[in-house]
């Protein structure tokens, strides 16, 4: 079996306040996510939500469906993002072959059978980073480049957080059910994403930091915006929000993250923002 799924329960603020470093990082840190050979998934119980990877190497792989889906297929009632930050490699989508390169993304919709994923070179293998949520309605499969890509500039290098939002799957830009992603990358001297902080009680989502040098580490706070704690990540690991809480990471170098995101609505912009001096 090259498939592996692990089960997060979702967490009352109130516990919340009273866990400590180790139960912190069982409850809300996602690792690892890309290892060699196998898909490795995490089913969250905040909106049900799968974020995993994928790394074919000598063989291709395919989506297996686990046991908490009772389902015949993976996307039986499900929608599934893919953003390649590996080698090239290509997702086959009920036998289309979808060849996507480094930050590429795929939106593959529901009632798909069968997703094999493969690297164009072993040596160099593809890391497909997975979000997947439940899915109403089937949407066609759509490949999004940077290029196709909603782009935003926010911050600056004064403020320490210049960076350049891109969001591939957004329905402005691929029609969803309710699966948010994009990618946000850091300018150099710049190490804050998302500040200000911010919360959405409507949805829950998760970030997956990478392009951190192997000796480099990003701090991610959590928890709501008077009660927070934080999360050492190392490159191509990923932290869990829950919908209460704020999402917001400072690095010891300038990095890219994914931000991946389901719930209630699909509106970007829907945001309570706190500001940086009510934190605690
Ligand atoms: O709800 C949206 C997400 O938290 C991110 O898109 C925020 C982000 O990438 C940033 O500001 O750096
Ligand atoms: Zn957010």
């Amino acid at each position: 079996m090259s498939t592996h799924f692990k089960s997060y329960y979702a967490t009352n603020p109130r516990d919340f306040k009273a866990y400590d470093t180790q139960r912190l990082r069982e409850d809300f840190l996602l690792t690892p996510i890309m290892e060699d050979g196998t898909i490795q998934l995490n089913y969250l119980h905040y909106d049900r939500f799968i974020a995993g990877g994928a790394v074919p190497t000598d063989k291709p792989l395919k989506l297996e469906v686990i046991d908490p889906l009772k389902a015949d297929y993976f996307l039986e009632r499900r929608e599934l993002g893919i953003i390649n930050i590996g080698g090239t490699g290509t997702v086959s989508v009920d036998g289309t072959d979808y060849e996507l390169g480094y930050r590429e993304a795929l939106y593959v919709g529901r009632g798909n059978k069968e997703v094999v994923f493969k690297s164009s070179d072993a040596a160099k293998p593809a890391h497909f980073y997975l979000n997947s949520t439940p899915a109403h309605h089937a949407y066609p499969t759509k490949k999004i480049t940077e290029a196709d890509a909603e782009v935003v500039e926010l911050g600056a290098l004064e403020t320490a957080n210049h960076r350049v939002i891109r969001k591939l799957i957004v329905n402005s830009v691929v029609e969803v059910c309710q699966l948010q992603m994009g990618m946000t990358q850091l300018k150099t001297g710049s190490v804050w994403n998302t500040m200000p902080a911010h919360t959405h009680d409507r949805r829950m989502e998760v970030y997956l930091y990478f392009e951190l040098p192997e000796d480099q580490a990003a701090c991610h706070f959590l928890g709501e915006p008077t009660e927070t704690r934080h999360l050492w990540l190392k490159n191509e690991e990923a932290a869990i929000s829950p919908p209460w809480s704020i999402h917001a990471g400072s690095g010891t170098t300038n990095y890219t993250f994914i931000w991946g995101m389901a719930g209630e609505n699909l509106d970007y912009g829907d945001m309570d923002k706190c500001a940086i001096t009510d934190l605690k």
